[in-house]
């Protein structure tokens, strides 16, 4: 999932052209493919056979014709239940059958807090609507909802699980999700407390009912929503359909942008999303995922004599230049991605923390009176050009790949200290165990890409000092 205002959101393109809108932002970008049919069993899932047509009675039409419930490998899929080809419409689930806030019941809504944010309001619907049993409106949708066992989503791992991971920024985005959780939970608790059939609702029960909306809620122009029978999709990194959203008819659907065979599994695309956001947002992980990114946290050290100075600096710079240098405080973090040539231009290594590095090398006041001045004349941005003096620039880059190294350290101690598997092991702890693997070699990946690159960077401003004063030495 996307989380509201943490995560960045992303327009969504099909390949294939939508005669209408497409959404702002989806929680769960769908694509699709067979890629993973091998993987995909289609059991015939007989649980879930009466849900389709349940779903097109309520929504009084037909939702798709194309597609059928089915078992994978990764829980229930969809399938296509006769020939796909490129540009179907294989599924139109009208907004009348999606979850959103405004299903809160009205009496639940008047006394909840004004700081419950939008995924706390869906999951307190679920908790509802499960309490309910049989007597719900959603009754066949909500018993397909996973359950507490079946998560792996970070936040239900154990102490001694999360400490396999604990070089990644995900550990302590885990800690913050769960106490944001906590004290969403707290202000829920009292609303709660009003109704007797919901007041035995524990943190737990939140806890899966969060995990169920963000694993499986979309954000769109009306706000969030869970969609029931998309959700069933799974995910394949490589797809490239979406789901897209008509405010003028009031459905989502999606188009295939490729032929499928009956009894494909039809797979979409959940986002550019690193392993660390699929594992705490959806509770699993890609073997290689392309998306993977590290962050990287800089500080200025006590013990600099320019600390003070290179504080002023970077705070009383205009809020504009602030926010163009992306930093404004003495530690800092940066996300890197994978640098993808390492004698290309170093995309992926972001420029705010090439920036960040040449300030902290300055060893002068001077030094820093001329970043400033030279910030002043080009864009306000502090520190972006390669600094004039290239044995300085060196000294700066070099900096950053020692960090770099000491990290790619600690990622790989934390990959070789992983468990070895062993038959003793339950299958919960096998599966979190392979996705640390997955998470920490993805990281390490983007490390040693990054190192690369600036060990490159590094000669060749190594060898261009020297052409130069040799040059000098000869004249
Ligand atoms: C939107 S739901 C998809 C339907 C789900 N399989 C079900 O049984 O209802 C997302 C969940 O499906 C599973 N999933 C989807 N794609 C996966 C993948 N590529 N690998 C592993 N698990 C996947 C994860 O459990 C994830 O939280």
């Amino acid at each position: 999932m996307l989380h509201c205002g943490s995560r960045i959101s992303k327009l969504c393109r099909s390949p294939v052209t939508p005669p209408f809108n497409f959404p702002r932002r989806l929680l769960i970008k769908f694509e699709f493919s067979s890629l993973f049919q091998a993987k995909g069993l289609n059991t015939y899932d007989e649980e879930s056979d009466e849900f389709l047509p349940w779903l097109e009675r309520k929504a009084r039409t037909k939702i798709s014709s194309m597609l059928s419930i089915g078992k994978s490998a990764y829980g229930r899929s969809l399938f296509a239940s006769e020939n796909i080809r490129t540009g179907d419409c294989i599924l139109k689930v009208p907004y009348s059958v999606e979850i959103t806030p405004d299903n809160l019941l009205p009496k639940i809504r008047a006394i909840l807090s004004d700081k419950i944010g939008t995924v706390s309001k869906l999951a307190i619907i679920l908790l509802v609507e499960r309490k309910m049993g049989q007597s719900s409106g959603w009754a066949p949708y909500i018993c397909c909802l996973p359950q507490h066992g079946e998560i792996h989503s970070t936040i239900f791992w154990s102490e001694y699980e999360l400490n396999m991971i604990c070089q990644s920024s995900v550990y302590q985005e885990t800690v913050n999700q769960k106490a944001k959780i906590e004290k969403d939970f707290a202000a829920v608790v009292p609303a709660l407390q009003q109704f007797p059939d919901l007041e035995s609702i524990t943190l737990q029960d939140f806890m899966c009912a969060y995990f169920s909306v963000t694993s499986r809620a979309w954000e769109s122009t009306k706000g969030l929503s869970l969609i029931p029978f998309t959700d069933f999709m799974n995910h394949d990194g490589v797809s490239k359909s979406i789901v897209l959203f008509d405010d003028d008819k009031m459905f989502s659907e999606v188009i295939a942008d490729r032929n499928y065979a009956p009894g494909e599994e039809v797979l979409i695309n959940y986002g550019k999303f690193p392993n660390a956001m699929l594992l705490l947002d959806f509770g699993f992980t890609v073997p290689y995922n392309i998306h993977d990114q590290v962050q990287i946290q800089l500080s200025i050290p006590h013990d600099d004599n320019l600390r003070e100075m290179k504080l002023e600096l970077l705070q009383h710079l205009t809020p504009k230049i602030k926010d163009a240098v992306g930093f404004n405080c003495p530690e800092d973090t940066f996300i890197i991605k994978e640098v993808r040539s390492p004698r290309g231009k170093g995309k992926g290594l972001p420029q705010a923390l090439r920036a960040f590095a040449r300030l902290l090398c300055c060893n002068s006041s001077q030094e820093l009176s001329d970043l400033a001045m030279e910030a002043a004349q080009i864009d306000g941005r502090l520190a972006r050009r390669p600094l004039k003096d290239s044995r300085r620039e060196f000294k700066a880059h070099k900096m950053l790949s020692s960090h770099i190294t000491q990290l790619m350290q600690k990622y790989d101690t934390a990959i070789k200290s992983l468990p070895v598997n062993s038959p003793s092991m339950s299958n919960t702890f096998t599966l979190r165990r392979q996705m640390a693997h997955d998470l920490l070699t993805g990281e390490l990946r983007v490390l040693k890409s990054a190192s690369i690159w600036l060990n490159n960077y590094c000669a060749v401003l190594k060898s261009t000092s020297n052409c130069r004063s040799q040059w000098k030495n000869r004249i």
